[in-house]
């Protein structure tokens, strides 16, 4: 009567610190530029190693600019950054996928694609979307910087154990609705603190319908609810998924593993502290409206009204619609928009460019918009190039950058103008997120594609 999540950290378990944290073992460690350099420095103040850096994978992304990324970055903070890792990463002996390497691009689009994220693992990083790599059953979570130094020190960290959350979605999802616009619906019933204090595993027939990119999605929007993670059993799409990937076993010990992963699964009679279920016939195209992922609604929805708010929320919301420029009540389509983001370890993969391209394709990108086009890696460039995608794009009018986290959260020079509205495939539309006074409306890269070829909110099943 074990769930999935417990048979995962049952298994990493060094040591029950009695009426305290666990002592879990972390089988990878990921780091990029911004929560590193703290850990590294605390290493070198106390002399030592780190104790597995076999373990350890390094890349910058949310520093590095998208474009002429073969040249030194002008910014001084982000080269001081970019520089720093790479010179930790060579001092310490670990792996790193620098700028312009062809592993190179956002860590959790990297790890999967790599075969470096398995099922059973235990995943860390000093960065909250970490949840992303729960997508191919493993148990992964964002942590702080001095919990980065502790792992690097000892390749175990202290935690508590989180409670159990079942997130079931069963049925079809309607044409133009995607793993985004589920995990945007769930936030917009369930709030940004909806899931606080759980690690989820989501279930159903609609989960096990999503191809292994839509789970990724899925995943990395956990951490959007309050989840300190989520994951999905892994099956027969994730071991489609990982097979033949570089890193990924081969041979005999491919057959081992399998045998293994086949067993992660949360069992009939197993008992969650928390379960919540959703229809999958309920979900539209969705997007948002306010300053937090939470604030949602279907495209052909109308904003809410205030109407039986206390106080306090209403004047919180208010503020809101206020930044945004939004009025309770209104429908947002047919708003101009300004800018597009397709791009974020949220919707950065082949297939997020493939339905872009799909629904762009034959039309021209409308004249007033700015397009920024961001692969999360140059594996995905690679791919969107293999397969063509890059010449659709091109012919409708965008083009394609260089890979990162770039107007996801505008520590480049990818920055939105202030009082601007950006159709983003990102995950968080927090005030000055894409930019001081950036006005951001997260959406699918279908709605992301729509708005960029008629420069306004657009339903995008009438496109397609
Ligand atoms: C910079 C990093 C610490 C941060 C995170 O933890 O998520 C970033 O990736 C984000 O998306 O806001
Ligand atoms: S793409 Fe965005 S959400 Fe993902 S790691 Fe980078 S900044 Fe964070």
């Amino acid at each position: 009567m074990n769930t999935l999540f417990d048979k995962i950290w049952d298994a990493h378990v060094v040591e029950q610190v009695k009426d305290g944290p666990t002592q879990l073992y972390i089988d990878r460690l990921y780091c990029h530029e911004v929560t590193s350099p703290q850990a590294f420095s605390g290493l070198r103040a106390r002399g030592i190693e780190c104790f597995r850096p076999e373990k350890i994978y390094c890349m910058p992304d949310h520093n590095t600019p998208t474009h002429d990324q073969d040249k030194p970055i002008d910014d001084a903070i982000s080269k001081t950054q970019v520089d720093t890792l790479a010179k930790n990463a060579k001092d310490f002996g670990l792996a790193h996928f620098g700028m312009m390497d062809k592993r190179n691009g956002i860590i959790h689009v990297v790890g999967p694609e790599r075969g470096l994220t398995l099922p059973g693992m235990t995943i860390v990083c000093g960065d909250s979307h970490t949840s992303t790599h729960g997508a191919l059953g493993a148990i992964a979570f964002g942590i702080g910087t001095s919990e980065v130094e502790m792992v690097m020190a000892s390749q175990c960290i202290l935690q508590s154990r989180p409670k159990t959350m079942l997130i079931t979605v069963d049925g079809e999802l309607s044409k133009g609705v995607t793993a985004k616009d589920v995990a945007l619906y769930m936030m917009s019933k369930m709030t940004t603190s909806g899931a606080t204090g759980y690690f989820v595993e989501y279930a159903g027939s609609t989960i096990r319908n999503l191809t292994m990119e839509g789970r990724l999605t899925l995943c990395n929007l956990s951490i959007e609810m309050g989840a300190r993670g989520g994951m999905i059993a892994p099956d027969e799409v994730t071991f489609a998924y990982i097979k033949g990937r570089e890193n990924a076993p081969t041979g005999e010990e491919w057959e081992k593993e399998l045998a293994y992963w086949k067993t992660l699964k949360s069992d009939t009679d197993a008992v969650f502290d928390k379960e919540v279920h959703f229809n999958a016939a309920d979900i539209e195209p969705m997007l948002t409206y306010g300053t937090n992922p939470g604030m949602g609604m279907g495209i052909t929805q109308h904003i809410p009204t205030t109407d039986g708010m206390g106080d306090a929320a209403k004047a919180s919301f208010k503020k809101s619609l206020d930044y945004m420029g939004f009025q309770p009540a209104e429908t947002l389509l047919g708003k101009k928009i300004d800018y597009v983001f397709l791009g974020a370890c949220t919707n950065g993969r082949i297939e997020d460019f493939r339905a872009f391209a799909s629904l762009v394709k034959g039309h021209k990108k409308a004249d007033h918009v700015i397009a920024w086009l961001v692969p999360g890696s140059w594996m995905v460039d690679a791919q969107i190039r293999k397969e063509g995608i890059d010449k659709i794009l091109e012919e409708a009018g965008f083009a394609i950058r260089q890979p990162g986290c770039s107007a996801c959260l505008a520590m480049n020079d990818d920055k939105i103008p202030a009082g601007k509205y950006s159709v983003s495939t990102s995950n968080r539309n927090f005030e000055g997120r894409q930019g001081p006074g950036a006005r951001t409306i997260l959406a699918s890269p279908l709605v992301a594609a729509a708005a960029a070829i008629t420069g306004v909110i657009t339903d995008p099943r009438e496109l397609i």
